[in-house]
Parts: structure tokens; sequence; C-alpha cells
């Protein structure tokens, strides 16, 4: 990918880790140093068209990653840049991969709900032309490394088929523990503990934390006693919960259409099991003839009165449109 500034002077490392400030890293020494506010716009630039290209790639309504999105997020953001396109031009991105802690229930092998904290794999996208050569695999491993995880620790939300087999293929993930929600994780989640490295995102509240509590974070903990009411957290949340928000349009539009029948396939379960769940749009919109029907049930605004009197035909469009109604239809107008 590639973007009309240097993304090579830019971003001087291979692997380019970035928090909610979105901070432009320090620069090469001898390197040009244009003002830090049009730095950190590039950075802005350079996260929202990979959220972008991420969500195109895994057909999903609207982008999950964006510059507002990170900035309002703990999330830390993993860039790769392409180290061979210097010589071209001014460099290119290869593609990133988005992590961050997410509270959670998630059911253990008897079934039994756990609250945990686990590391979470957000969002994951390599440019088209870049993909399996490896670069998935470099990022992901770098991201291990960093964040003092183990693969089977993670909780991945709603990986793609492409995300699932990757996970098999370099980190034998296979076995799912069936859940509820979104995320899907694999067998060896709770049989290991995880202790987040000093620099990673929860370092300063585990640090404090571990000050008061001697004992080492697990990644599963049972469920606390039952809290007051404005304790309780949205638990679980998917970051692509927001996605169902971004296409639900407004009243009477998004009246699901009546069924007479059952449907022919059954609606995917949003479940966390090993089959890659359904990324388009979580709610038909409805059908055309549903909506006028709709739209009809309302009185006319004296406007739209005036113009129907007045122009009797209405646009080419319309009439082609309203000629295809029932006569009785018509004449409610
Ligand atoms: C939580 C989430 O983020 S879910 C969304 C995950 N992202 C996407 O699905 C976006 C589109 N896909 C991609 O961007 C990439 O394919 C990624 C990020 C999943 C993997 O990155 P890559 O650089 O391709 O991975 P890398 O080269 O290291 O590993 C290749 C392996 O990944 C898996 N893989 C990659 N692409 C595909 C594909 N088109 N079909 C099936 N498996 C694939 C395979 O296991 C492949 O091994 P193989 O070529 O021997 O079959």
């Amino acid at each position: 990918m590639e973007f009309p500034f240097d993304v090579d002077a830019l971003l001087p490392e291979r692997i380019t880790v970035l928090d909610q400030h979105l901070r432009p890293p320090a620069r090469r020494p001898g390197t040009t140093t244009p003002a830090r506010v049009d730095l950190q716009q590039q950075i802005m630039t350079i996260v929202d068209e990979l959220g972008k290209a991420s969500a195109k790639a895994q057909q999903l309504p609207a982008p999950i990653t964006s510059a507002s999105r990170m900035q309002s997020n703990r999330h830390v953001m993993y860039v790769l840049k392409d180290t061979s396109a210097r010589p071209a031009g001014k460099g290119a991105i290869i593609g990133f991969l988005k992590v961050g802690y997410k509270k959670l229930f998630v059911l253990d092998d008897r079934e039994a709900h756990n609250e945990v904290e686990p590391l979470c794999i957000l969002d994951f996208y390599i440019h088209e032309s870049f993909q399996r050569h490896g670069h998935g695999r470099e990022l992901f491993q770098h991201m291990l490394q960093k964040e003092r995880v183990e693969p089977y620790q993670l909780a991945i939300d709603r990986p793609s088929q492409k995300l699932l087999k990757f996970l098999n293929k370099h980190y034998k993930l296979e076995t799912t523990v069936p859940q509820v929600n979104n995320f899907v994780i694999f067998e060896g989640f709770f049989a290991h503990q995880h202790r987040p490295p000093s620099s990673s995102l929860r370092a300063t509240r585990h640090a404090r934390a571990a000050a008061v509590d001697p004992t080492p974070t697990a990644p599963a903990r049972k469920l606390p006693p039952k809290r007051a009411e404005g304790d309780i957290k949205p638990y679980s949340s998917s970051d692509r919960e927001f996605l169902k928000v971004a296409v639900e349009p407004p009243w009477p539009l998004n009246r699901a259409p009546r069924r007479t029948t059952p449907p022919a396939h059954p609606p995917p379960r949003s479940s966390s099991l090993g089959n890659s769940p359904e990324r388009g749009p979580l709610r038909p919109f409805v059908p055309e003839q549903e909506l006028l029907r709709s739209l009809r049930l309302c009185p006319p605004h004296p406007t739209a009165r005036l113009l129907l009197t007045t122009d009797p035909g209405g646009s080419p469009a319309q009439r082609r449109r309203t000629s295809s109604l029932p006569r009785s239809d018509e004449s409610r107008y």
C-alpha cells in the first residue's frame, strides 16, 4: 500500500508499534523533520487506509480500525512496512495486526462461565499482493514476543477462515472451546497462566495490582460474587459490535421482512465454534416493496401531497416504480 508521503522516513523500523496516542516514531538522524502535527496526520492516514482495506478484505460494512477508534481505545497496532520498496519510491505498507485486552466471559470445556481478560486479536490484514508470503507470520510472531503471550492464550474476535487456517498452520491451533459470543478461544486457553510483560498494555495496571495481590495473573478466573449494578461493564462485546448499529437503518427501513415460511438456511450462529462466523451485514435490508408498503402507512407530508397533485406523472424513475404497484395501493396516495 503506497501513500503520497514518505512512509519509509515516517516509520524507520520494519515493524512500528502504535498505541492510542498515534505518535510518530523518532526519525532517523539526518532526515528532515516536518512539523510533528503533519507527521501525526500521516500516521492517521495510514491507520485509516489500512482499516478500510482490512474491512474490504473481510467484507465488513465499515472499518473496525481507524485513527479515531485507535485514539478512543487502549489498543495496539503493529504495522509492517515493505523495506524492499525504498529504492523505487517512498516506501509502502504491507499490513497490520491490532490487539487489545478485553474483559470477557468465556465458557470452559465444562461449560462453566469464567471472567477473563485475555489479549485479543481484533483486526489483522496483509495487503492482497503480499498474502501467503510469510508476512502475516512475521507480524504475529513480533506481537507474541512483544506482548509475551503464547498463541493459545489469545482470544480471537470473529476470525475469518483465512485466519483460522493461518493459526492452524503456524501455531497448530485447531480445537476450539465452544463459546456463545463472537470470540474464539483454543484448547490450552485455561491451562496456562499469563503474566503481561512490563512494557505491555496492562503493565501499569498490573504492577499496581501486584503490589497489593502477589498471586500471578491467570488468563481465566472464576466469576466474582455479584457486583453492584454500577460496576457491571458490557463484557464480551466484540469490537465488531458497533457494525450492527452502523448497518441498521432508521425506522421504518429497519423493519425485517415478514416471512411466512422459515428461511431456507438458518441464520449463522453467533458462536465461537470452529467455523468462521458470517462477516456480512448482520441484518438484511428490507426489500423495496416492503419499504414502499411501510411508507404508505405514513400520512404524506403536505409538500409531498402538493408535488403529487402538481406532477401527476412524477419523474420517469418514479413512474416506472409506481406503475408496478397494484392499482388499489396507488389510489391511496
Ligand atoms: C480477528 C481478525 O482479524 S479476522 C480477519 C483476518 N484477516 C483477513 O481475513 C483479511 C484477509 N487475509 C489476510 O490479510 C491474510 O491472509 C492473513 C492476515 C489472514 C494472513 O497473512 P499472510 O501473510 O497471508 O499469512 P502467512 O503468509 O504468514 O501464512 C500463510 C498461511 O495463512 C493461511 N492463509 C493465508 N491466505 C489464505 C487464503 N487465501 N486461503 C486460505 N488460507 C490462507 C494459510 O494457512 C497459509 O498457508 P498456506 O499458504 O501454506 O496455505
